[in-house]
């Protein structure tokens, strides 16, 4: 299987602190890979940076072999690459529909932009709410406005950051389980950073482990799971 995203030798810093030292690892097309790591291992930032709204040291990300380390975050995003915010970032004044829509702004040719019709068949329960303001959704219904919103861009890879934030664990499951669904149905590749290293484990075929800025462990996701090690060393679990 080919990569679709290559991050190689990445680095990030905030002035004098080293967040991101050397980070490399791949996520195949139809990949989904759980980047995982304790609170200031460097998860967020490594987001940030290969979507372009923090600026890499040095090294570089590749999608589909094309260099786009440098590019600003609008531009990534037209390349086929979305990101969910933490929180999920939904304007909770606006509509699911509203909201919705925002997610297709990037997109100015129609062709590069889902329907509204085509995103919801995924995520049903937000059909009825469509006319209501998105600060009304329970939390998981906001992460699947957030993870459909960025959808309507027609992404090929989907970034998630910690989307179990603030969720009861069943509702964790569901939006995890629907991530799956989501790969199998759409065959888009999803990565997917989670403090809950246990769920996403359980979740993804892979993971990479970050700790203080660098790659601790990687591996396949069952792999991880039993390596008693990795898990008390780094996942706290
Ligand atoms: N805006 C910032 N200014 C200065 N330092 C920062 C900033 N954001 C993050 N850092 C530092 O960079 C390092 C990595 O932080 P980052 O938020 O990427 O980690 P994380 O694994 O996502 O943690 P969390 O789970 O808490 O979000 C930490 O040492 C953190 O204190």
């Amino acid at each position: 299987m080919s990569a679709l995203l290559e991050v190689e030798d990445l680095t990030a810093s905030y002035g004098a602190i080293r967040a991101l030292d050397g980070v490399s690892f791949t996520v195949p097309e139809r990949g989904f890979r759980a980047i995982l790591g304790a609170n200031g291992a460097g998860k967020t930032t490594l987001l940030r940076t290969i979507t372009g709204l923090h600026r890499a040291g040095s090294g570089r990300v590749l999608l589909d072999g094309e260099d786009i380390t440098r590019l600003p975050a609008d531009r990534v995003i037209t390349r086929g690459l979305a990101h969910v915010p933490e929180g999920g970032g939904v304007i909770t004044e606006l509509t699911v529909e509203e909201n919705l829509r925002l997610g297709a702004l990037w997109r100015t040719s129609r062709r590069d932009r889902a329907t509204e019709a085509e995103v919801l068949e995924l995520f049903p329960p937000l059909v009825e709410r469509l006319g209501r303001s998105a600060g009304t959704l329970s939390g998981g219904e906001r992460q699947m406005l957030a993870i459909g919103r960025a959808l309507m861009a027609r992404p090929r890879i989907l970034l998630l950051d910690e989307p179990s934030l603030g969720l009861a664990p069943l509702v964790t499951k569901q939006i995890f389980t629907l991530l799956r669904d989501l790969r199998e149905r759409t065959g888009l590749t999803v990565v997917l950073v989670e403090q809950n290293a246990a769920g996403a484990l359980a979740a993804t075929d892979s993971g990479v482990v970050l700790n203080q800025g660098r790659v601790a462990a990687e591996g396949d996701s069952d792999e991880l799971l039993s390596d008693d090690r990795t898990r008390h060393a780094y996942l706290g679990f």
